[in-house]
């Protein structure tokens, strides 16, 4: 059988990271805050209004618990075909990182937990950023 390389490895296969993001429950919480975050922030508030929030949030959720170890699989867009055509810049992205943080802080996700969970991220950055001053 024939198999690609899984555009989000998993970096926790025994699920402590899962764990300490407070497993499914804990991730829908941190999404709901996340999307809170980012229609708050005038930064980002216009990619997100007119989005299908629901349908974000339930692939975040999947690709949050499949890098973590909990078992799920992504069903959603590649994130080239999902931010293609939004022209996200740079600071776009960063002002998604920083609502990530603030709703990661306000779970009490630990620190280090939260910055291996960016680390995975960080690679997809190339695939999401396409708008003026990508890097
Ligand atoms: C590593 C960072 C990111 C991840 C993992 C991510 C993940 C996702 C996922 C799973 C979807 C849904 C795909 C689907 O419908 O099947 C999505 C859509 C979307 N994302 Fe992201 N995203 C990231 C960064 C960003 C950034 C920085 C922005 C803008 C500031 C953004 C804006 C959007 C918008 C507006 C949609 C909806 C597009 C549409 O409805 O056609 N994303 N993203």
């Amino acid at each position: 059988e024939t198999q690609t390389a899984d555009p989000f490895p998993v970096i926790s296969p025994d699920g402590s990271l899962y764990q300490a993001f407070g497993g499914h429950e804990g991730l829908v919480r941190i999404t709901d805050d996340l999307m809170v975050n980012l229609l708050a922030d005038p930064r980002t508030h216009d990619f997100f209004v007119a989005a299908k929030r629901d349908q974000i949030k339930t692939g975040l959720i999947q690709i949050f618990c499949h890098v973590m170890g909990g078992g799920c699989t992504y069903t959603g867009k590649n994130m080239t075909e999902a931010h293609s055509q939004l022209g996200i810049r740079e600071e776009d992205f960063t002002a998604l990182v920083e609502s990530l943080q603030k709703a990661m802080d306000k779970n009490h996700v630990p620190f280090r937990a939260q910055n291996r969970l960016l680390a995975a991220m960080a690679p997809h950055h190339r695939e999401i950023v396409t708008g003026a001053g990508k890097g």
